[in-house]
């Protein structure tokens, strides 16, 4: 479905509305968005005790850059498409309470819509897409449309924040190694991944909390759906089968930045060596990269020697919070290889994959003028 108008495409200013847009995942959206000459923000919407208000009353401002100066006296808008006209894509940081319900109210009246939330994110026709991984699967697009009869509309999710960083060194393994058979993931997750106020302060400082709810079967399952590939047909999903991940997830007391610690087992009798691991790694290049979109990091994976290498706090910001950082490789004594990651979950885990999701639209042309 790639347009011979890329580059129309790819020159023009798009108009982005930001539902959710005072949540956590919505202040990186307006930080990250105002930073990025190709989009303008034209709308910002939230739920109905912010809507009418200054954003700048309304949101309670977390981020530790400056609020754009362009949005602080936007007025909220309520999440009603009637409300978003002239907008070229909606990217959504909605609580998923209300996430199912007003994204789709916002497709079905063709917009472009990018979420974060959990509820399309396992419907077949749905790329659910790490955006430095799977995006070939904005080939479900076309069928998604005619399913709905729409023109201009579709929906794309990112995954779970923790998925997001997993998937990037898995998918480079995958790739140069051919299939894995089971890994086995145990994460540190931060704070701001609870939104705001999330955990409360007496429950994390000086501990760690064992349970983080429902996300070690979602981690399990989107694993499964971003690394498969899809039907011949582009009709639908078909996730991996033959690979087993188990997920234990933790909350710690780190701002932000997900830790995970993963042990992995390749298919092949006979897995190949650390050294060989780290070169493939290193050289994981991705489509978004090749087609320049601004967001793209440079490296998409950070392999670190360091042995105590990656930290949140020194390493949450690679490559502008898009770059995964991997050290600690190592042989596993039960499985093949053992690393840990980071991943900034605020940034690749949820506004900057949107974002770059966006980015990668508009070059393949999915992003129909308003
Ligand atoms: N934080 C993270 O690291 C990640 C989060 N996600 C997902 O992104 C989404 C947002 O998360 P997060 O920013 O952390 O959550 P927050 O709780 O911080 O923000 C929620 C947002 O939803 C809005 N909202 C709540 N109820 C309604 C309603 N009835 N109508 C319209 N808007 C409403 C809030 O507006 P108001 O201020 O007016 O109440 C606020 O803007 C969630 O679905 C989450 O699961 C995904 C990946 C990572
Ligand atoms: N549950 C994740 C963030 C999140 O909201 O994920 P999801 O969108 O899959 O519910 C965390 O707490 O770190």
């Amino acid at each position: 479905m790639a347009s011979s108008s890329e580059h129309h495409h790819q020159q023009r200013v798009l108009n982005a509305g930001v539902l959710g847009a005072t949540g956590t995942v919505g202040q990186r959206f307006v930080v990250l968005l105002a930073q990025n000459p190709a989009f303008r923000i034209h709308a910002l919407g939230a739920s109905e005790r912010s809507a009418g208000r200054a954003y700048r009353a309304a949101a309670k401002w977390k981020m530790s850059e400056a609020m754009p100066a362009a949005v602080a006296d936007m007025e909220v808008r309520a999440c009603d498409p009637a409300q978003f006209g002239g907008c070229d894509v909606v990217f959504s940081g909605l609580d998923a309470s209300v996430a199912g319900d007003v994204e789709r109210a916002f497709f079905e009246a063709d917009f472009a819509v990018f979420s974060n939330a959990k509820n399309y994110r396992m419907d077949p026709l749905v790329p659910l897409c790490v955006p430095v991984v799977n995006t070939d699967h904005y080939a479900l697009l076309a069928a998604q449309r005619a399913a709905k009869g729409l023109r201009r509309g579709f929906i794309v999710t990112n995954s779970n924040c923790s998925t997001s960083g997993l998937v990037v060194p898995l998918k480079a393994l995958q790739d140069r190694f051919g299939p894995l058979r089971r890994v086995v993931v145990t994460t540190l997750q931060a704070i701001s991944g609870a939104g705001y106020p999330g955990v409360a302060s007496l429950d994390i400082l000086d501990n760690i909390v064992p349970l983080i709810s429902g996300e070690e079967p979602k981690m399990e399952a989107e694993v499964l759906k971003i690394l498969g590939g899809l039907r011949a047909d582009a009709a639908g999903c078909a996730p991996l089968a033959d690979l087993r991940v188990s997920a234990t997830c933790n909350r710690v007391p780190v701002v932000d930045g997900h830790t995970e610690c993963v042990s992995v087992e390749f298919a092949a009798p006979a897995p190949p060596s650390i050294d060989e691991i780290k070169q493939c790694l290193r050289e994981y290049t991705c489509e978004a990269q090749r087609l320049g979109c601004p967001s793209a990091p440079r490296q998409a994976i950070v392999v670190t020697d360091d042995e105590d290498r990656p930290q949140p706090r020194l390493d949450r910001n690679a490559g502008g919070g898009m770059a995964v950082t991997v050290g600690r490789i190592r042989p596993c004594p039960v499985f093949h290889v053992k690393f840990t990651l980071l991943v900034h979950n605020t940034v690749l885990g949820a506004a900057g994959a949107s974002i770059l999701n966006a980015e990668y639209a508009a070059r393949k042309g999915y992003i129909v003028a308003v």
